[in-house]
């Protein structure tokens, strides 16, 4: 049997998510990480000094199972002051941390599974998955510890060091083909992301930053490093909360939140229910970020939080977020299409045609690709795949520069900022014509009586596909009238642009991530 080597640990000169996120462990113990519900109900602080004990622990506990640097940690739990302990725990070990929700299929779990081959699965000790394949380990944590269950497979230890380009974590996204894809992002490039937005401002000690998205999206690691990055406090927002306007606004106002950080459609309920409670709140901030804020919502929500910074967060997880735009302070009225302006500090985006030649003329759509220090590693065991995302720079292919094609269009304004059009994909033929269905939806959103829509095509069988619009009527309006609506699209759109069918909904179906689900609704025209 080899000589047994130690678990390695992160130097603390050495990019790590874990030294990034608790430098104020260091400067300030006492302030408050994480305000919580505790095991009855009611809220908890748990402190900077307090929370760095728990990782110390818990790198214990994890780092005595026999794993080695690289192998992948499985954790299913919501955000939580245990959950970021262990995630911290994982990231001092080199240990690639993989977060699925408990609302996870189980089918779903098993491929993440079959893709990762982790060497260790933990759920929190309250948790209910089972069904864990053989071969893998599996442990419970809680508040006291860390409870191992089944061994990890004996393995034998190679490293020595946890090196920056060691994957930090890796984000399963539900990949169109159905088999997940694993966004497999590095210490080096998640660390040099948290630096530069650090120097935005965006968040300062103090704060109290309400966390809307589920762990398993990486808009909730985003949460959680910029929030404790910056010394601020994180308040993980109960999932059952988000589905009721009172109880949402109310955490809100119990946990004292001055920041609320979440997709657009968090906000759909509360807009429409409990306007009132929610300008009460004297929120300082807003952040938001996964798809575009409806214009009306947005302006709705403007007046409900007057003062406060609303920032609009563009990017896709295999960057981790591109820019960071404030929405304007009145919003224009005649304003139709929200900046994602420039790439933070550090960054670049650019526009690009079909061929990759750049576009400069304000405008004129094109693909956007990012030129960034925090790009993503690869598509976990994809190489085809990860091959058309990380490209050789267009403008200067000798370089050996590797840039991100993101998969989305975008337009230049006036000076130069970027305006977001759709998802490349997203694009339909129809009669021959080239729709982006999200230019419909915009059209859509901006009929007096709609608050939200969505357009998806419905395959016309032999006919040309056939645009179908879903949309929920805005907050205090009587029925919607559809032939309005249609003639209100035929005014400035052509007409193969103009949906064929038009279906008021009550709400829009939305996805694990909280976005709308294009391809529910697709389904069940
Ligand atoms: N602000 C917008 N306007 C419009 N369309 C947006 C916006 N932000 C995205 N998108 C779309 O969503 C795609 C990406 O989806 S994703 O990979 O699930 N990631 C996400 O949504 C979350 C994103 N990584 C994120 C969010 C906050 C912080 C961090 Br750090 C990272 C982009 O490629 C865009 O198509």
């Amino acid at each position: 049997m080899p000589p047994a080597v130690p678990p390695a640990r992160v130097r603390d000169s050495v990019d790590n998510l874990h030294g990034f996120m608790l430098q104020t462990a260091g400067d300030a113990p006492g302030a408050p990480a994480v305000v919580e519900p505790g095991p009855t109900g009611e809220l908890t602080v748990v402190t900077y000094g307090e929370l760095r004990q728990r990782v110390d622990e818990y790198a214990d506990a994890i780092g005595a199972l026999g794993l080695d640097v690289g192998d992948r940690v499985i954790l299913e739990s919501h955000t939580s002051s245990t959950a970021i302990a262990v995630y911290l725990a994982c990231c001092v070990l080199g240990l690639p941390f993989i977060p699925v929700s408990p609302e996870t299929p189980a089918k779903r779990l098993l491929a993440i599974i079959d893709s990762a081959r982790p060497a260790l699965y933990l759920q929190h000790e309250d948790g209910g998955r089972d069904g864990v394949p053989p071969g893998v380990g599996t442990a419970r944590f809680g508040p006291a510890g860390l409870r191992a269950e089944r061994a990890p497979e004996p393995r034998t230890r190679r490293r020595r060091e946890v090196v920056g380009t060691d994957p930090a974590y890796i984000i399963f996204t539900s990949g169109t083909t159905g088999r997940p894809k694993g966004v497999v992002m590095s210490h080096r490039a998640s660390t040099a992301f948290f630096r530069a937005v650090h120097g935005l401002g965006i968040l300062r000690p103090g704060d109290r930053v309400a966390t809307a998205s589920p762990l398993q999206f990486d808009f909730a690691l985003f949460d959680i490093g910029i929030t404790l990055g910056s010394g601020a406090t994180l308040l993980p927002i109960p999932r059952e909360r988000l589905r009721w306007p009172r109880r949402f606004v109310g955490f809100l106002r119990d946990a004292g939140a001055t920041h609320v950080h979440g997709v657009p459609s968090i906000w759909r309920p509360v807009l429409r229910n409990e306007p009132d409670e929610l300008a009460t709140l004297g929120l300082r901030g807003v952040l938001f970020s996964g798809e575009q804020f409806p214009m009306h919502e947005l302006r709705r929500l403007r007046s409900l939080a007057p003062g406060a910074r609303i920032i609009n967060c563009y990017g896709p997880t295999e960057s981790m977020a591109c820019s960071f735009t404030d929405v304007p302070d009145p919003i224009p009225d005649d304003l139709e299409l929200l900046s994602i302006g420039h790439a933070y500090p550090g960054a670049e985006m650019m526009i690009a045609d079909e061929r990759g030649r750049p576009i400069e003329r304000p405008g004129v759509p094109g693909e956007i690709y990012l030129r960034a220090p925090a790009l993503f590693s690869g598509y976990w065991d994809d190489p085809e795949t990860t091959a058309r995302a990380l490209v050789r720079d267009p403008l200067n292919p000798a370089s050996g520069q590797i840039v991100l094609r993101t998969g989305d269009l975008a337009h230049r304004g006036p000076d130069g900022e970027l305006y977001f059009r759709a998802r490349v994909d997203s694009q339909v033929q129809i009669r021959g014509n080239r729709v982006e269905l999200t230019e419909v939806e915009r059209r859509i959103a901006e009929f007096p009586g709609v608050g939200a829509a969505a357009v998806t095509v419905a395959d016309g069988g032999s006919a040309d596909p056939v645009l179908c619009a879903f949309v929920v009527g805005a907050p205090g309006e009587g029925d919607l009238d559809r032939p309005a609506v249609r003639a209100f699209c035929a005014e400035a759109l052509p007409d193969y642009m103009v949906p064929s069918e038009i279906h008021v909904v009550g709400e829009l179906p939305l996805t694990e991530n909280g976005k709308v689900d294009r391809a529910l609704l697709a389904s069940t025209r």
